[in-house]
């Protein structure tokens, strides 16, 4: 049997679990450059390294965040990440062991959910983790795309260097109006890094600002150039958005058009765009917006699960007992009673019963009760209730994270 031994890993080993986690994803381990601004993501208390025969196998870490719940409440979140284990350790259980030890501290420091983006749909889901959010990637000809003459639009779009995007657009971020369900903040760590990828990815970001037309700065978008050589390549330049964001549709329409009005640019390709930003709508030809891909893009792991169905707001319906299972964190394991005015534990029988990984699909609105029914993925004692969970579960606007990490 192996011996695991999982432990919280010293600032002194921040740089080994990153040269793992680099190799187990196929990465160029980080120079000394890149590693000064990747570690301003490291948090004491926040890496977490598994050793075999007394060599460290494995490792997983995250960062301090939140997450925006239906209804709007921000609850405290760990976003997990950097999580890899050597090529020669796998399935021996070293993430297995790497996830208890991670959950169970983020449980005891008072986190409601963790988070995280999978490299494969097939690793998280034991875990209990669900797909939340999902994303698209969008592609636009810049000579073909163009705005309908009456679509939203305005305000002043500015370029600004890497300093003064450091300064201005976290504030911005934190200002974007009423952050929907599934958007996280972005830790200070995260910033530096998403900014200066000049050390780690070999270019550098461009940053502009669009201000409304009281000069307030109400949005922004992040993206690199990629230029083709004209003498060899096919001559074409395509503009990579990373991170594209506006307080309402006036000022993330202006970055748009602003983008798609950059000289000697071919194309603009933008990835993790909400999947129903109304992009498509505000074009005078619709079939201009293609997209490239659909993603799974947040998943979450409901940590606290009475915490997080108590500062959810459900739609008006009927109430429904779910029953909840979770192997890794028994204490969720329970009936929750869902109103229209909030959850609470229950000791009434579950109307419907499920694996915790299906409850963040389903709160999130990713997907519908009915659906999970019809696949077999949550068991039906009262048929009524799967149309009831339908309706108290439904979400107005689809959830959307919009930051990778
Ligand atoms: C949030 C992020 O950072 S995403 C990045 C994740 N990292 C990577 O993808 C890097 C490359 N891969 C790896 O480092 C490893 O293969 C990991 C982390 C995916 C898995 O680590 P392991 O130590 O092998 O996992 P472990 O042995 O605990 O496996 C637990 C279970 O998951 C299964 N499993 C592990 N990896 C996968 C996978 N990629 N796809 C499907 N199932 C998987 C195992 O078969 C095992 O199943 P079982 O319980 O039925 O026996």
């Amino acid at each position: 049997m192996t011996e695991h031994d999982v432990r919280c890993l010293p600032e002194s080993e921040f740089r080994a679990s990153n040269d793992l986690f680099r190799e187990a994803v196929h990465a160029p381990v980080a120079t000394e450059e890149a590693w000064r601004v990747i570690s301003s993501r490291y948090e004491p208390g926040r890496v977490w390294g598994d050793y075999l025969d007394g060599e460290l196998a494995g490792t997983a870490m995250s960062l301090a965040s939140s997450l925006t719940v239906p209804g709007g409440a921000e609850l405290p979140a760990a976003a997990v990440t950097a999580v890899g284990v050597r090529a020669d350790r796998t399935r021996r259980g070293v993430l297995t062991a790497l996830m208890r030890a991670q959950l169970t501290r983020v449980r005891d420091r008072g986190e409601t959910a963790a988070m995280l983006h999978a490299s494969e749909t097939g690793i998280y889901g034991r875990f209990g983790y669900g797909v939340a959010t999902t994303s698209r990637t969008v592609a636009l000809e810049t000579a073909r795309a163009r705005p309908r003459e009456d679509a939203p639009g305005g305000g002043r779009v500015r370029l600004l260097g890497p300093e003064e995007a450091g300064k201005l657009l976290p504030a911005i971020y934190r200002t974007v109006d009423s952050p929907g369900a599934g958007m996280i903040s972005r830790p200070e760590g995260w910033w530096t890094l998403h900014l200066n990828r000049e050390h780690t990815h070999g270019h550098r970001v461009r940053v502009a600002v669009h201000s409304d037309e009281h000069g307030t700065d109400d949005g922004f978008a992040v993206w690199v150039p990629g230029a083709n050589d004209y003498r060899f390549g096919d001559g074409r330049t395509t503009l990579r958005v990373l991170d594209l964001h506006g307080a309402d549709a006036a000022a993330t329409a202006a970055l748009w058009w602003f983008l798609l009005g950059v000289d000697l640019a071919d194309e603009v390709v933008a990835v993790e765009r909400p999947p129903d930003e109304p992009l498509e709508w505000w074009l005078a030809d619709s079939r201009q917006c293609r997209i490239r891909d659909v993603y799974d893009e947040l998943w979450v792991r409901p940590v606290d699960v009475a915490e997080l169905l108590r500062r959810c707001r459900y739609d008006p319906a009927e109430p429904v007992v779910l029953g909840v299972r979770d192997r890794m964190l028994p204490e969720n394991t329970g009936c929750y009673r869902i109103t229209p005015d909030g959850a609470e534990r229950s000791q009434l029988p579950p109307q419907l019963e499920m694996d915790v990984s299906r409850l963040a699909p389903l709160l999130f609105g990713e997907v519908r009760a009915s659906t999970l029914a019809e696949a077999n993925l949550i068991e039906v004692s009262d048929p009524d209730a799967v149309s009831r969970a339908d309706r108290l579960f439904a979400t107005r606007r689809r959830s959307w994270c919009g930051t990778h990490f």
